[in-house]
């Protein structure tokens, strides 16, 4: 990808210290990024070309991946991945300052899904039977807390959101496995690499199959096999739903190789001549950001 000449627009699931807004900062720095309320609303700006690039989280570790970023991105046509950036993801049970001496009566723990997943087994056993309500982003969750000094809530969500809204620390570290962490993607209308210093060696290029309509037995093995005799790594596969009805899927396949390979294209046209319909996403590069650590 070329460089460019004007500032970026880079669109992020916001409010500010969310976890894409700390993944955002450490692609592009904090110059040109424009925080949204929901994925959609950044999916959508990038497609619609007001802003240059979307940051949206992918997948995480402990619970899979992102379903709203996963529709969105997949039936924008005309979207390409640019670079994927995995943090590392830990979660604090925050309050707001004027609460800090009421964590014994809190009356609901508010944070983004996969945030209150992460930290099933800790809510299950400190806060049992304490309602957990969804918010767009952790940050918005934080956000939230600290706008309401007078209602009994907590928000999960990073140190950054903490102190952002000048919250209250009431228990660090709550989520439920030590190995917790995010994959974010970049998005944006080209097709083309985001090269920064520091990225993984083997570039990746995702691709969206669907198979052939005739439904024959062994398929999906013939499709595997496409990869396989060519010794190309798969470094993910995942089956979604088209919407189109019962046992309609199509299949999301991460490839450890350039699609410009020889290697890959042999791969497409052999996937194409097994009447599987293919789409890449494109080739980019993998970076990782080491864990946040207190100030
Ligand atoms: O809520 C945030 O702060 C986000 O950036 C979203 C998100 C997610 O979608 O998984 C990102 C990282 C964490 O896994 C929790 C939430």
């Amino acid at each position: 990808m070329s460089d460019h000449d004007y500032t970026p627009i880079i669109a992020y699931l916001g409010p500010e210290a969310s976890f894409t807004h700390v993944a955002a900062n450490e692609l592009f720095g904090s110059d040109g990024l424009s925080a949204k309320p929901t994925i959609p609303d950044c999916v959508e700006a990038v497609s619609s070309g007001r802003a240059t690039y979307a940051v949206v989280p992918l997948e995480n570790a402990l619970e899979g991946s992102v379903p709203l970023t996963i529709d969105y991105m997949f039936n924008e046509r005309d979207l390409f991945i640019n670079a994927e950036l995995s943090i590392p993801i830990q979660q604090h049970l925050m309050v707001n300052q004027a609460q800090a001496d009421a964590l014994d009566s809190i009356e609901s723990v508010h944070s983004h899904p996969h945030a209150l997943a992460q930290c099933h087994k800790y809510l299950l056993y400190q806060y049992r039977g304490v309602p957990l309500i969804q918010s767009t982003s952790t940050a918005a969750a934080a956000k939230y807390v600290s706008e309401n000094p007078d209602k009994k809530i907590a928000a999960i969500g990073n140190r950054l959101a903490c102190e952002k809204y000048n919250l209250h620390m009431a228990e660090e570290n709550i989520h439920d496995f030590h190995f917790n962490h995010t994959r974010f993607v970049v998005l944006s209308q080209r097709n083309g690499k985001l090269e920064k210093r520091g990225h993984t060696e083997m570039p990746k290029t995702t691709l969206m199959v669907k198979l052939p309509k005739d439904d024959r037995p062994g398929v999906l093995h013939q499709v595997l096999s496409v990869f396989s005799w060519r010794k190309l790594n798969l470094t993910k596969i995942e089956s979604r739903p088209l919407k189109t009805g019962l046992g309609n899927y199509f299949f999301i396949i991460d490839v450890l190789e350039d699609e410009e390979a020889p290697l890959m294209k042999g791969a497409m046209e052999e996937l194409k001549a097994l009447d599987c319909s293919v789409r890449s996403f494109g080739t980019y590069y993998s970076y990782e950001q080491q864990p946040i650590r207190p100030k």
